[in-house]
């Protein structure tokens, strides 16, 4: 921070205070008494295992939620909001991740659909809308123009848009929860440039994020939550470490495991074979094998192909060409229900939300539905009693943090929702599980019992595909990596768990193929 910013934050009265805040749900106390503290031009970083009640105070400072008890003070004058219009025209702006622009809209449009949606379209002199959101997009540092239409922008370019927008309507705090989760390395550095650029001019952030060395890279300061609580007094970065951050958060040191090397044999049973497979999505001929017990990992860029490969192994998309072989046999893979009941393959998607979960539903009905034909009774009827019976095993199981199974799932926590995904993919009784990206999203604890959980997997007899962007992980857990550049298999590499060498030999298949995702 330099000198002026730093006067300028101890001078001057918080722009954002929360004053011991409390919130229940039924059967949770989300917050408890937790108080927050924003000062001018900072950034700070809001951490927290899943569930910790991140989420929760964000939708108390956008006006989403009202707090049961305490106060929020905007810069020393007391506030309180009762819908979400009222903080934006204080200056408020949360940044989700590039779900909330119009696709079919231009870049201009998006950024000031506020002014768009305020008067009849016909009456809007485009010229005019184009110079305004120039001055926007140059502000973020993006080099689209105005005209451009949204859908087709990267994630994070879609990102900045997001941000873009909220300068348009003049934003002093912003919220950016989980900024740089599905968006390259490259992009998020970008990112990061404008959070810092917009730092100087005054604009205050608090900044949600799993991703410490991200935290240590932006943040000036840090408030962390557990179980609801403030974990201690807010801190200022240059007085923590990983170690001191992950305690504050966990409450104990963090649980660093580490995963022997695995000898696979050569003579092991190959449960998967793959040979010139192609779908309309994924256009290149990809072939690989996959043995008993064995964990995979598909390492690549956002775009690589990984995720287009998955789909026609798991009934999603058709296969246009090529074989699939289950345990020496070919097989046709025609829908997820026959990829899930004949061939026991199972898909953990990454995008819990849109493809894994009803979201609307409670946690037993999700956990059950892949398996509701099997659990009908006689009379074609469910019978609740055994979907919460199979929802409590894995609640236990997988510690899903939540008062019961009959909670929603759209009411957890991001990363509770991602073991209720596991969960219903684990119900199924797989053979073979191909998890896409498993840790996006997910705290340091939460992400260590992911892994163990993976590796337990393997080492009952089941073959674990890993896709991830997350080269630490891939290497700390993976018996073999294929790497996947432009659409092809372009590495097939031993995992020796060195993580230097492993890194270096993984990025030269990777060379030609742009950057990389952060991790
Ligand atoms: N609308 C709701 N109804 C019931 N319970 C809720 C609701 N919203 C949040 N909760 C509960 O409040 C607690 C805090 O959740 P919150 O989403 O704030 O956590 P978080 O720190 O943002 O977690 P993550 O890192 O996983 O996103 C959780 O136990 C969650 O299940």
């Amino acid at each position: 921070m330099s000198t002026n910013r730093m006067e300028n934050a101890e001078s001057s009265v918080p722009v954002l205070e929360l004053k011991n805040i409390s919130k229940s749900f039924p059967g949770v106390k989300a917050l408890d008494n937790v108080s927050l503290t924003l000062n001018k031009g900072e950034v700070l970083a809001l951490m927290g295992e899943n569930g910790a009640g991140k989420s929760t105070l964000i939708k108390i400072i956008t006006g989403v939620y009202t707090p049961d008890e305490g106060s929020i003070l905007l810069n020393g004058q007391n506030v309180s909001f009762s819908n979400p219009h009222e903080p934006i025209h204080q200056g408020i702006n949360v940044v989700h991740q590039e779900r909330n622009l119009v696709p079919t809209f231009t870049v201009a449009e998006n950024i000031l659909l506020e002014r768009i949606t305020k008067k009849s379209f016909s009456v809007i002199d485009k010229n005019q809308l184009f110079k305004d959101a120039q001055q926007y997009i140059d502000m973020v540092g993006l080099n689209v123009s105005p005209e451009t239409n949204v859908e087709t922008l990267s994630a994070g370019q879609k990102q900045l848009i997001e941000i873009a927008k909220a300068l348009s309507s003049n934003a002093k705090i912003m919220l950016l929860d989980e900024p740089t989760a599905s968006i390259s390395l490259k992009e998020a550095n970008k990112l990061i440039d404008t959070v810092r650029e917009l730092q100087k001019q005054g604009v205050s952030f608090i900044y949600v994020s799993h991703k410490l060395e991200e935290i240590f890279q932006i943040a000036s300061s840090v408030t962390v939550l557990r179980d609801g609580k403030n974990a201690g007094p807010k801190s200022s970065i240059k007085d923590l470490n990983r170690d001191s951050l992950i305690s504050m958060m966990v409450g104990r040191k963090e649980n660093k495991l580490s995963f022997p090397i695995k000898e696979m044999k050569n003579d092991s049973e190959i449960v998967l074979k793959v040979k010139d497979l192609r779908s309309n999505e994924s256009y290149k001929k990809k072939s690989f094998q996959l043995a008993k017990g064995e964990i995979l990992g598909w390492y690549g860029l956002v775009g690589s192909g990984r995720t287009e490969l998955a789909r026609v192994l798991t009934g999603i998309d058709p296969a246009t060409s090529g074989d699939i072989e289950i345990k020496g046999k070919k097989v046709n893979i025609n829908s997820v229900s026959d990829a899930l009941n004949k061939h026991k393959i199972a898909y953990i998607s990454e995008n819990r939300k849109e493809e894994g979960l009803f979201l609307m539903h409670p946690i037993f009905n999700n956990v059950a539905a892949s398996i509701w034909n099997r659990i009908r009774n006689r009379f074609f009827t469910l019978s609740m009693n055994t979907e919460k019976m199979i929802a409590e095993e894995y609640k236990s199981k997988l510690e899903i943090k939540t008062p019961s199974v009959l909670q929603i799932v759209g009411n957890l926590s991001g990363g509770n929702q991602q073991k209720v995904s596991i969960a219903k993919g684990l119900s199924t009784e797989p053979e073979i599980l191909i998890f896409d990206e498993p840790t996006v999203g997910i705290d340091v604890k939460t992400k260590a019992e992911i892994h163990q959980l993976i590796w337990d997997l393997a080492e009952s007899g089941k073959s674990v595909i890993v896709i991830s962007s997350d080269m630490p992980e891939i290497i700390q857990l993976v018996d073999r990596i294929l790497v996947f550049r432009n659409e092809e298999i372009s590495g097939d590499i031993i995992n020796n768990k060195n993580y230097d060498v492993m890194s270096k030999e993984i990025m030269e298949n990777i060379i030609g193929g742009g950057e990389q995702k952060i991790s």
